[in-house]
C-alpha cells in the first residue's frame, strides 16, 4: 500500500526554499528561494548571501551604524538570487520564498517571467517595500499566496534521530 501522508507540493517546493536558507551567513535572516516551472521542475533556487568574490569574513554582516558598514549595500536577496541561478526561461514560472519579497526583488521578478509568488513571512507585507511590490506585482498580473509555517527543515542530529 502507498504511502499517504507525503508532502504536498507546496511543501515540497517551500521546504526547498528552507533547505537553500540553512546555507545563509546572514546571522539574522536566513531567506531561501526556489522557483518552479509550469511543469513543476525546480528550474532555480537560491537564498541571501553575498557576490561572488565577495569574501563572507570580510563584509560586513550587522545591520547598525555606518551604512556602507552593514550588510544591506552588499547581500544579494534570496530571490534574486534564485533567478539569477536559473539560467533559462522563467515565463509563467511560481516562486518559493520564505519572506515576501521586497520592491527590489519584486521588480526582477516580473521581468524575468514568474506569474505566482508563495511565500511564508508577512515581514515585509505590510512595509512601505511590500506595498509597492503588491503594486507591481498587481499591476503586472503576479499573483501572491500565503502558506502557513508547516514546512520548517529540521536537520537530523544524533540526538533527535
Ligand atoms: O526580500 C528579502 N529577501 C532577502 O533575501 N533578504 C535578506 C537580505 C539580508 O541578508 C536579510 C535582511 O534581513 P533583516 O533586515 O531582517 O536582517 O535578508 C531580505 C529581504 C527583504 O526583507
Ligand atoms: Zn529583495
Amino acid at each position: 500500500m502507498k504511502r499517504e501522508n507525503v508532502l504536498t507540493w507546496d511543501e515540497y517546493f517551500m521546504g526547498l526554499a528552507h533547505l537553500s536558507a540553512l546555507r545563509s551567513k546572514d546571522p539574522v535572516a536566513q531567506i531561501g528561494a526556489c522557483i518552479v516551472s509550469k511543469d513543476m521542475k525546480v528550474v532555480g533556487i537560491g537564498y541571501n548571501g553575498l557576490p561572488k568574490g565577495c569574501d563572507d569574513d570580510t563584509f560586513p554582516w550587522g545591520k547598525g551604524g555606518d551604512y556602507l558598514d552593514t550588510k544591506f549595500p552588499y547581500v544579494v536577496h534570496a530571490e534574486l538570487n534564485a533567478i539569477l541561478n536559473s539560467g533559462t526561461d522563467l515565463s509563467g514560472c511560481s516562486l518559493y520564498v520564505s519572506r515576501f519579497p521586497c520592491n527590489e526583488c519584486a521588480k526582477a521578478i516580473i521581468q524575468s517571467g514568474i506569474k505566482r509568488v508563495i511565500y511564508e513571512s508577512d515581514k515585509n507585507f505590510y512595509k512601505d517595500t511590500g506595498l509597492a511590490s503588491r503594486k507591481m506585482f498587481d499591476a503586472a498580473g503576479v499573483t501572491y499566496d500565503k502558506l502557513p509555517y508547516c514546512v520548517k527543515l529540521q536537520v537530523e542530529t544524533e540526538d533527535n534521530n
